[in-house]
């Protein structure tokens, strides 16, 4: 089960797909180095995989949040910054445990591309692509964030072109092979 995913508008203005033929395949953003996962919260087999991922891929740390106006200190100034377009130095590892909303993320061409993560949706973001997120008309969304070692969510908001982690991405994502491989 892929999640949804359409193209934002020319300005990246908020805009629903309006009919399935505008619905695009999973690969137009593995080619970016997206990775994607779905796993059932509610079925012990996803723990096992959770947990096998986990150990493949070495992400030794997780917590959990909750992004919601009672849950999350600091709930307006925060949903600002994610809706900020920025990068990381690392990774970006989030399972959707309940809830849903919005990963957009910027393709080949800088227009950006919608992705609706909903529950057991798991989604990986290479270090240095520009992304934001944004919570969805049911407000409330429970992500389980995991990292490799001790956690760094430092977000570096656009212009990053002279950054080095964004450099290596742009050459990945330009070469023939760099996230062709990745993906699974
Ligand atoms: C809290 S999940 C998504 C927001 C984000 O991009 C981030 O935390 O860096
Ligand atoms: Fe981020």
């Amino acid at each position: 089960m892929a999640p949804l995913i359409w193209m934002l508008g020319e300005n990246g203005e908020e805009k629903s797909f309006e009919n399935p033929n505008e619905l695009l395949p999973l690969s137009r953003v593995e080619e970016i180095g997206v990775l994607y996962w779905h796993l059932d919260p509610k079925k012990s087999e996803s723990e096992e995989e959770l947990t096998k991922i986990r150990r493949e891929r070495g992400y030794s740390y997780f917590d959990l949040i909750e992004i919601c106006p009672d849950k999350l200190e600091n709930y307006e100034e925060k949903l600002k910054s994610f809706y900020c377009e920025h990068i990381h130095a690392d990774e970006e590892i989030r399972y959707c445990l309940e809830g849903s909303g919005y990963f957009d993320v910027r393709d080949k061409d800088d227009k950006w591309i919608r992705i609706w993560i909903k529950e057991g949706d798991m989604i990986i973001l290479p270090a240095g692509i520009y992304h934001r997120f944004i919570v969805n008309s049911n407000n409330y969304i429970k992500l389980m964030r995991l990292f490799i070692g001790e956690p760094v969510w430092t977000a570096y908001n656009r212009p990053q072109e002279d950054h080095p982690v964004r450099q290596e991405y742009v050459k990945n994502v330009k070469g023939d092979t760099g996230f062709a491989l990745a993906a699974h």
